[in-house]
């Protein structure tokens, strides 16, 4: 009899990552078995025992522990290599789960499996054909690694020649340690030192090795002190985890309205903004920046928000393949995720119906917007996020749907309706200038080209970012804030479903 059973979405993830990710022949479909344990292992929470569950069965496979552990293997050969790997691993999931696993070998199993099919999901949903698995592996496993003091110290010093190269005097007074930039204070005691430090700045990313990613200038307080900004190697990085989410919702206390946090700023305090104030917001950022994982950390936001009872997301996904998870939530207006181009169509059409009513009501109720109407007491009219995966696939299976798009961005905010657009294609044919002109609020992702920043966020910078969640978040008016944005995965976006849905019961 087998040990451990994977299902049909299991096996599909093997084989992807073994031909696409890791890009090797003849390598067992089990080594990828072991990447997903020590994937799981790295998430603090233990796996659900609803991955016991295994739909299809009919195209998974079994697998025995000699191959995933190494049980049995190497205990008689005399010059082989030992490659028994099962007691350290039945003594790491004992120490991980408080249980001694060595006394109860079904119950090992039953966890081993869990663990595995969660990497296993980690893989399906974090990492995306196209993209580097190598680099997606290194970022889920060793992110969480702080930077030693020896790496510190020659940053400062490889900053201080760098300047001395493009011709600035000045003198590092302080070294404020982000997430995954190190922010110089630097006093320039003369004005005309600033001139030649911007002017300079891209000369000094090369002077550090930094390639495309750019340093960037903050204002400070202090006269004559400028922050520099500065980005550490990837492997000094801290992530941003899914679970600071329901932290940073659970210490706010104003009422009402859509607060979404999509990460944390340089010196890692978290970022807020008011989805209902935006009223409307563009995501943009080429493929891989990590758009999708930033709209699920502004739909995590909402599912555990302040206004998760009054709250329909209607999600149009034409890609099909990122709103999966929220299939199962009550919330959902129309009942479904949307993904073809008629029925997206039908549902912006009515979604502009629906806005319509809505003014009329509020007229009817003297309320100047939702808001307002919730604070007289009406409960019939929740508010509704509209969610746009891939804009530019939308628009081009339908560039009929851009009318009630731009509609809606018109005159949709007091009625409560909001549109949240990503796009990893930035230009003017997908964010048209009617659109622009009604949709406030951006957040660029990295991208290829400096057009593409200016076409998001009306200035350049975003193709200097790190990448992987590094964003320039801009509302309104103000200057854009750099935020890296929280690692949203699986675990977090099924609890937040289901927290919703307990509360929808
Ligand atoms: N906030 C983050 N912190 C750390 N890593 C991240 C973060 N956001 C994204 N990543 C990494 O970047 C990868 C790509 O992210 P994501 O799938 O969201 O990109 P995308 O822009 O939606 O790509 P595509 O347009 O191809 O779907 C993720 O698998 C993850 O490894």
């Amino acid at each position: 009899m087998a040990d451990i059973y994977t299902g049909g979405d299991d096996e599909e993830t093997i084989r992807l990552v073994l031909e696409k990710g890791l890009a090797v022949r003849n390598v067992p479909k089990w080594s990828v078995l072991r990447l997903a344990l020590a994937r799981s292992l790295h998430i603090a929470t233990p796996p659900s025992d609803s991955l016991d569950r295994i739909e299809d069965r009919k195209n998974g496979s079994e697998y025995h522990l000699e191959q995933v552990t190494g049980r049995g293997l190497g205990s008689g050969a005399d010059h082989e290599p030992r490659q028994d790997y099962d007691a350290a691993i039945r003594a790491l999931l004992s120490v991980y789960h408080d249980t001694d696993l060595f006394a109860d070998t079904n119950a090992y199993k039953r966890l081993l499996q869990r663990h595995i099919r969660r990497g296993l999901r980690e893989f399906r949903t974090g990492w995306r054909v196209g993209h580097d698995f190598h680099d997606f592996l290194y970022q889920e496993l060793f992110s969480q690694h702080q930077g030693s003091l020896a790496q510190e110290f020659s940053l400062t010093e490889e900053l201080e020649r760098g300047l001395t190269e493009i011709g600035v005097r000045g003198e590092i007074q302080k070294t404020l340690h982000g997430p995954r930039l190190t922010r110089f204070q630097l006093h320039l005691p003369d004005v005309n030192d600033l001139d030649r430090l911007k002017r300079g700045l891209e000369k000094l990313s090369f002077s550090l090795g930094l390639q495309e990613q750019g340093i960037f200038t903050a204002p400070t307080r202090e006269s004559k002190v400028i922050g520099l900004d500065v980005p550490r190697p990837r492997d000094t990085w801290e992530s941003i985890p899914g679970s600071r989410l329901a932290e940073w919702i659970a210490s706010y206390d104003a009422k009402g309205g859509l607060p979404v946090w999509p990460g944390v700023d340089v010196l890692g305090e978290p970022v807020m903004l008011d989805l209902a104030r935006a009223p409307h917001l563009l995501v943009g950022g080429t493929t891989g920046s990590g758009k999708s994982v930033c709209l699920h950390a502004l739909l995590v936001s909402l599912l555990r928000g302040p206004s998760r009872d009054r709250l329909l997301l209607c999600l149009i996904d034409p890609k099909r393949v990122e709103f999966e998870a929220y299939k199962g939530l009550r919330g959902l207006y129309g009942g479904e995720v949307f993904s073809d181009s008629e029925s997206t169509l039908c549902t912006l059409q009515a979604l502009v119906d629906e806005m319509d009513e809505r003014i009329t009501r509020l007229a009817e109720l003297g309320a100047r917007d939702l808001a307002e109407a919730h604070a007289k007491g009406v409960e019939d009219l929740p508010y509704i996020a509209v969610f746009v995966e891939e804009l530019a696939d939308l628009l081009m299976q339908s560039r009929a749907s851009e009318e009630p798009l731009v509609r809606l961005a018109q005159k949709a905010r007091a009625t409560g309706i909001h549109l949240v657009l990503a796009t990893q294609r930035p230009d003017a044919a997908t964010f048209s200038g009617l659109l622009r002109s009604n949709i406030p609020a951006r957040i660029a992702l990295t991208v290829q080209k400096a057009s593409e920043s200016k076409i998001i966020l009306d200035r350049t910078g975003a193709e200097r970012l790190t990448g992987m969640g590094d964003m320039l978040v801009a509302t309104g008016q103000a200057e854009p804030v750099r935020v890296h944005g929280v690692r949203v995965m699986a675990d977090d976006i099924a609890a937040a479903v289901t927290v919703f849905n307990e509360g929808a019961q």
